[in-house]
């Protein structure tokens, strides 16, 4: 049975449970349950605080989790990434009263306020700055106002928190975060796991790309694959017509109506996108 661990709330929870059942697996009923049996799966969800599923996935009682980038390095502990789940995307950042502050070294000597501790103490490690952290659980922005702290580090996604506090961001961004899969360094893959994984992409993929249909003279078939290539190829059929072709293929989402106007131009017509629902590449 996968062991897996799911953010139990913040800003991952809504995201990461709309990616699994999406991909098939068990939604719970209601948000106080902390346990999800989902025997036709064979998977155990587990929903834990985002900050503690790398320290259960690091010990090896959780075969896998869902958390952030920022949040597992900070924890320290023994896992690997396996695969980037395409949502909450932050950044982590310093922060300090407009003008105080140009670069980290700006820090010397003073206090930083923090939810994430270690990650900000081996940055300060790597850029050899001698600063105090000083380790909040949250709401960290407020601590400069009330005389806590001279800087922040915090995670910054559409900057709004900073600036209703009235800070400003400064220096390098520390990292660059989003949501990932996780298991334990060097741990097997199981059988679950690959499954979950193959799932996960498959939803992805289905997120990231359209299907488009469209009929085409043969003539221009050519050109017409070189704009819509497929994945293995498309799947062309003869039409009724006659000197015509059926053309299916997979396109990026990203893009897709430039590519419609390219076929267009071609001579293809009666060009239909339909989202893909679910996918196995
Ligand atoms: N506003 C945001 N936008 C996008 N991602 C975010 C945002 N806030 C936090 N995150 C990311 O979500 C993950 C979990 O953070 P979150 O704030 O939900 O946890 P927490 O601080 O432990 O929980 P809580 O805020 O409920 O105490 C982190 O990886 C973080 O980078
Ligand atoms: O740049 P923004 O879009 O404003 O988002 C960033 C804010 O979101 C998170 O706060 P959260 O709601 O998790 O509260 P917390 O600080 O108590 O964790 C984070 O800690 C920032 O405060
Ligand atoms: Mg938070």
């Amino acid at each position: 049975m996968l062991r897996l661990a799911v953010p139990n709330k913040g800003a991952l929870n809504e995201a990461a449970q709309t990616i699994l059942k999406e991909a098939g697996y068990r939604p719970r009923s209601d948000s106080k349950e902390l346990v999800v049996i989902d025997e036709e799966n064979s998977c155990e969800l587990f929903f834990l605080r985002p900050r503690d599923i790398a320290i259960y996935v690091g010990e090896g009682t959780l075969d896998a989790g869902i958390t952030g980038r920022d949040m597992l390095i900070d924890s320290g502990a023994p896992v690997e990434e396996i695969l980037t789940l395409g949502f909450g995307g932050s950044t982590f950042r310093l922060a300090a009263r407009p003008g105080s502050m140009d670069s980290v070294k700006d820090l010397a000597g003073l206090r930083i306020a923090t939810s994430y501790a270690g990650l900000l103490g081996r940055y300060l490690a790597e850029t050899g700055v001698d600063a105090r952290v000083i380790k909040l659980d949250g709401a960290v922005e407020t601590s400069i106002r009330l005389g806590v702290a001279d800087a922040v580090a915090d995670v910054v996604e559409t900057g709004t928190t900073l600036r209703n506090v009235g800070l400003e961001v400064f220096g390098d961004p520390i990292m660059r975060s989003e949501a990932v899969l996780i298991k334990r360094e060097g741990a097997a893959e199981s059988n679950g796991l690959s499954q979950l994984i193959r799932r996960l992409q498959g939803v992805l993929h289905a997120r990231d790309f359209v299907m488009m249909d469209y009929d085409i003279r043969a003539e221009r078939i050519e050109e017409a694959i070189a704009l819509t290539p497929g994945m293995e190829g498309p799947t062309v059929s003869p039409l009724h017509r006659e000197g015509w072709v059926a053309v299916r293929a997979m396109v990026r989402r990203k893009g897709h109506q430039q590519v419609m106007d390219k076929l267009w131009d071609i001579g293809a017509r009666a060009i239909l996108v339909t989202d893909i629902y679910a996918c196995r590449i």
